[in-house]
């Protein structure tokens, strides 16, 4: 494992995730008389997302923290790629095993740039190293070092915060990281938007992540794979989301299903896997008249207002335009919400549902406009989705 961390480098160079093993691995905290981790045996595979899910007490923190020794197993083995990870010093793995809890957990008294430092300094990385290697941490989770590096996190949005505990994690390039419930404490659009930087970040990174979760939504669109939990962490189903939801193993992971399962499973499509359709856009400081005459001839009404760096705006309508309107305000419209291509089909929808336009508008990287999603390409992923279920599920009617 330490060969991975070690071969960080600012120039992009990344590891990848290493499998995790539980091997029949116990806790039971004295003075209580069942275990609060039961024998469990949990393999959990190199570069995905594994989602702890289960109700409260069951043991989901328990077996997380002893991956990282924050607790000890009372008996049972861990593996960490090859390696038995059980016997080895506690500071030392956890300094290679990432790890971002709820609120984010930052220093107050450390500014954002000495909190992501933090293990790199431990590992004695040289000054230059270290700084480098915060400025490309807050590039990839979307802050910009020159605004951000120097703040304190009081100075930061609760998003924020935890975009930088997510930054703080990844610093040492470990192959594992440990998430606890990391966006319980967010409103649920800055959620969703942590869920999809975390996605997109995945996409790049391919770390192995397990992952604790209260919320069932979260677990399917987040996770490669779900374990639903029971007491004493009792594993009472391990598998995709897609199969979970399609044929969950008994009663007790119906309830976590829930009704509304066709629903849900607009979490499993992505953004990116659905056609998306041209808005009409004009730049800003462009020229009203031909804008307003281009969504004319496509038939639109509202036209989207993208800066020169091709990020949405506002909407404008056509006849404002017309009526001599320009196109030289700047300032993002707040009402314009935005879904990018890693966001799900539910996220799309619920944008839709708020949004006055009848279609929600999907950014790329970097919140590069890439065109507009109507709501009769959801309702049609919606009745394939529920068709493909139907042939799958046998006990579906
Ligand atoms: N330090 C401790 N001492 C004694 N018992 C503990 C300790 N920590 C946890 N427990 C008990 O162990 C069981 C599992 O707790 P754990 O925190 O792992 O559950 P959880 O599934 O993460 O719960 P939640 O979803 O509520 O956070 C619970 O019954 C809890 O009361």
């Amino acid at each position: 494992m330490s060969e991975t961390t070690t071969t960080t480098t600012t120039s992009g160079q990344q590891s990848h995730g290493q499998r995790i093993l539980l091997e029949n691995v116990t806790k039971k905290y004295s003075g209580q008389s069942g275990a609060a981790v039961d024998d469990v045996t949990l393999e959990i595979p190199a570069g995905e997302i594994v989602m702890l899910v289960g109700p409260s007490g069951c043991g989901k923190t328990t077996t997380m923290k002893m991956i990282n020794r924050l607790i000890e197993p009372t008996s049972g083995r861990i593996y960490i790629g090859d390696e038995d990870v059980t016997d080895q010093d506690a500071d030392d793995l956890r300094r290679r095993i990432g790890y971002v809890i709820q609120g984010a957990g930052l220093f107050p008294h450390y500014t954002v740039a000495e909190n992501i430092a933090i293990v790199p300094r431990l590992l004695g990385w040289k000054k230059d190293r270290v700084a480098a290697r915060v400025d490309e941490l807050l590039d990839l989770v979307n802050l910009d070092p020159e605004q951000y590096r120097d703040r304190y996190p009081r100075e930061l949005s609760g998003g924020q915060q935890q975009r930088v505990g997510v930054a703080r994690a990844l610093a040492a390039d470990p192959p594992v990281l440990l998430m606890d419930e990391p966006f319980g404490a967010v409103d649920p659009i800055t959620r969703q938007r942590l869920q999809d930087e975390l996605l997109r970040l995945q996409e790049e990174l391919r770390k192995t992540i397990v992952f604790v979760t209260h919320d069932f939504d979260e677990a399917v669109k987040l996770g490669d794979r779900i374990a639903i939990l029971d007491v004493g962490s009792r594993i009472v189903q391990y598998d995709t989301p897609e199969a979970i939801l399609t044929s969950p193993a008994n009663e007790f992971v119906e309830g976590f299903v829930g009704h509304g399962a066709a629903l849900k499973q607009l979490t499993l499509t992505r953004v990116r896997d659905v056609e998306l359709h041209e808005a009409a856009v004009a730049h800003v400081g462009g020229d009203a008249a031909a804008a307003a005459q281009d969504a004319r001839a496509k038939g639109r009404d509202w036209v989207i207002v993208l800066d020169a760096q091709e990020r949405p705006q506002r909407w404008v309508s056509v006849r404002e335009l017309e009526r001599g309107g320009a196109l030289d305000r700047v300032s993002r419209d707040l009402e314009l919400e935005t879904v990018s291509s890693a966001s799900t089909l539910n996220d799309a929808l619920d944008e839709m549902l708020t949004s006055s336009h009848g279609v929600v508008v999907v950014t790329g990287r970097r919140n590069v406009y890439q065109g507009v999603i109507r709501v009769e390409t959801i309702m049609q992923a919606m009745q394939q989705l529920s068709s493909s279920a139907a042939d799958v599920d046998p006990v579906q009617p």
